[in-house]
């Protein structure tokens, strides 16, 4: 590819990482010839934007976090340490409002509403970091060259029913504002003043601008950034952290943004948008000892931060506070609804707070942007169901782990008094123990499915079929992602005939039932057949046996999906894979390549394998 911008080529060599899980940005930055790798991002955005005077500080501070948060991380989960961290953050404002992505249609429709008709902002707020590890340490030197960017967009008034039409399309659910102004979005737009790729989520043209200073010759700010920033102000120092994700806002481990209650006043960035500056982080001295210290305590209280999560969801906190008139209560209030103690229930919302489920100003309590996403038991990617299912089954066979791994065997029958294994068996017998399991898979699906849906291009293929599909969740989304595609859902009889709970509330009609055990009856024709979270139960010899049957169902071209956790090949994370292989029993977790020869033995070739970021990776094998 020619380099039209000189300072890109410049970044030949190093290792830059984008900090974003947004398609978009990766698309810009990759056409014009950028060499990077894509880290997401773990930290929440969930910084109090009553604290930042106006919305592109708190776009910048988000951007800065984020990209913050995998430097961290990377030296101590990767093992290697960028040269430059991208983050980025978009929002759309309007009347005063911050909008983020919709959590909800509703969400999208308030957001979309609000938009028609008039013009608005939109801010991209972008981090660029420059680390460099202290040699035989795990410290971290950072400099951050924080910038936004303002375009102002203007809608045409809009019908509800085109507004409805556009929602029901699925663009507006990841898009800041509800909208995508590089595709459907751009009918609703009447024009555009500025960066248009600003709007789309990556302002390019300041950043390579900004680039173009970073590391224009001697005496600029990467030459000095060893030493002094431009203002002789020390040399950033960021000690590995732990992911947001264990360590949320308001832990003790957290040093960053403000938690929910506005105790960490942030670093709020007095970023300009036309000139490059340094922020200076706390300077840290060398304090190995704590960050082990730190390390363990959180492993210690692990399990008593997730059964605050499994209480808190089996009482319906979450759902309670959302339904209050104001989205707010006091403890009192919740203790009365979800009719518990008020000390107790104070001291569970508390506890929220400090895992950041929940944000406490003065006495009242709401649900955070992470709550309200994953934790509503009716909401879109709703982990109620695999919540309930960590809780009433995997929790009880954790508290038998030790004998489980003296006897090198499950302990079902020590938690639940039968022997259990998987559907069939005596235990799942039971309709709520079955409606459960159902749930915790429907959930998993609905939050993992549309990146597995999405993860390879299946345009050519016309027909798929789900082996052991559960709820139909991942077939309906597969129908969604490809308009030419039906899918057959094939699964126990008994989980056909349950189905009924889960209806979709757009049902597709390319999305067909077939009762069947994959073990023992002819399989339905299909040119791709999909294993979600479905090989990871079976021993190698059981997994055999079913992919012969699927060669055979096969015809030329055809190819098999399977999408699970994968393994490093190294088996040394993820961490959540090793994890949930601890409770199983006749399974275990594969690498991607272990995937890939078993199914070459079929005749099946890795044509791809993708790391979607999400709680299922996917490989897709195609026959030669
Ligand atoms: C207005 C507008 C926004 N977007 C996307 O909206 C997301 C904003 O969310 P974010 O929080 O900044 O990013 P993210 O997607 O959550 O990724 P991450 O950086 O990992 O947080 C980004 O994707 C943008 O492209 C469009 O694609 N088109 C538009 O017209």
């Amino acid at each position: 590819m020619v380099l039209m911008n000189p300072v890109i080529s410049k970044l030949t060599g190093k290792l830059v990482v984008l900090a974003s899980a947004s398609p978009r940005r990766l698309e810009i930055l990759t056409n014009v010839g950028l060499r990077f790798e894509v880290v997401p991002s773990w930290f929440k955005e969930t910084l109090d934007k009553r604290l930042f005077k106006t919305p592109h500080e708190y776009a910048v501070e988000t951007a800065k976090q984020k990209a913050l948060e995998v430097a961290k991380r990377m030296p101590f989960k990767h093992l290697k340490t960028p040269d430059i961290v991208i983050g980025a953050d978009t929002v759309v404002t309007v009347d005063g409002l911050i909008l983020e992505k919709p959590v909800d249609k509703q969400d999208a429709y308030r957001m979309l509403s609000r938009l028609s008709g008039k013009e608005h902002s939109v801010f991209t707020g972008v981090a660029i970091i420059l680390c460099h590890e202290k040699e035989d340490t795990f410290q971290l030197n950072a400099f951050i060259i924080d910038f936004y960017e303002e375009t102002k967009v203007k809608f045409a008034d809009l019908s509800d029913d085109l507004l409805w039409e556009y929602i029901n399309s699925g663009e507006p659910m990841d898009k800041a504002g509800g909208y995508g102004i590089q595709a459907l979005g751009g009918m609703l737009v009447e024009y555009v003043h500025g960066d248009f790729l600003n709007v789309v989520g990556f302002p390019l043209n300041q950043f390579c601008k900004k680039l173009g200073l970073i590391f224009s010759p001697p005496g600029s700010l990467t030459h000095n950034s060893t030493q002094n920033s431009p203002q002789g102000s020390p040399v950033d120092t960021v000690p590995p952290a732990e992911p947001a994700a264990s360590s949320p806002p308001g832990s003790p481990t957290h040093n960053g943004p403000p938690d929910s209650q506005g105790q960490n006043i942030p670093s709020a960035s007095t970023a300009h948008n036309v000139s490059t500056h340094v922020n200076n982080v706390r300077e840290h001295e060398t304090e190995d000892g704590k960050e082990k210290l730190s390390k363990m305590i959180e492993l210690m209280d692990g399990f008593k931060a997730s059964k605050v999560l499994f209480t808190a969801s089996k009482l319906r906190v979450f759902d309670v506070l959302r339904s209050s008139k104001t989205g707010e209560l006091q403890a009192e209030d919740v203790a009365q609804e979800i009719k518990a103690s008020i000390m107790g229930t104070e001291r569970l919302l508390e506890a929220c707070v400090s895992l950041g489920l929940l944000q406490r100003t003065g006495k009242e309590y709401t649900n955070t942007a992470m709550s309200r996403h994953f934790l509503l038991s009716d909401g879109p990617l709703s982990l109620q169901g695999y919540i309930q299912h960590c809780n009433e089954l995997v929790w009880p066979l954790f508290t038998h782990l030790e004998t489980a791994v003296r006897e090198g065997t499950n302990q079902h029958e020590k938690a639940f008094g039968k022997t259990s294994n998987l559907f069939q068996d005596a235990y799942y017998s039971r309709h709520e123990v079955k409606l459960r399991f159902m749930k915790a898979m429907h959930s998993i699906a609905k939050v993992s499915g549309r990146d597995v849906a999405t993860a390879f291009d299946l345009s050519k293929y016309k027909t798929a079929c789900d082996l052991g599909g559960c709820t139909g969740a991942m077939a309906y989304e597969f129908a969604k992602a490809h308009p030419g595609l039906s899918v057959t859902m094939f699964d126990l009889p008994e989980v056909i005939e349950m189905r009924g709970h889960f209806r979709p509330h757009d049902a597709d009609d390319r999305v067909s039932f077939v009762a069947g055990d994959f073990f023992k009856d002819e399989l339905p024709k299909a040119d791709v057949y999909i294993l979600a979270r479905i090989l990871h139960d079976w021993s190698d010899e059981k997994v055999h046996i079913l992919l012969s049957k699927i060669a055979k169902a096969c015809n030329p071209g055809c190819c098999v999906l399977v999408s699970e956790i994968f393994l490093d090949e190294d088996r040394k994370g993820p961490s959540r894979g090793l994890l949930q292989a601890l409770s199983m029993t006749e399974g275990r977790q594969r690498s991607a390549s272990e995937y890939s020869l078993l199914l070459k033995s079929h005749g099946f070739t890795a044509a791809q394998v993708k790391h979607t970021h999400n709680l299922l990776d996917a490989i897709l094998c195609v026959t030669e």
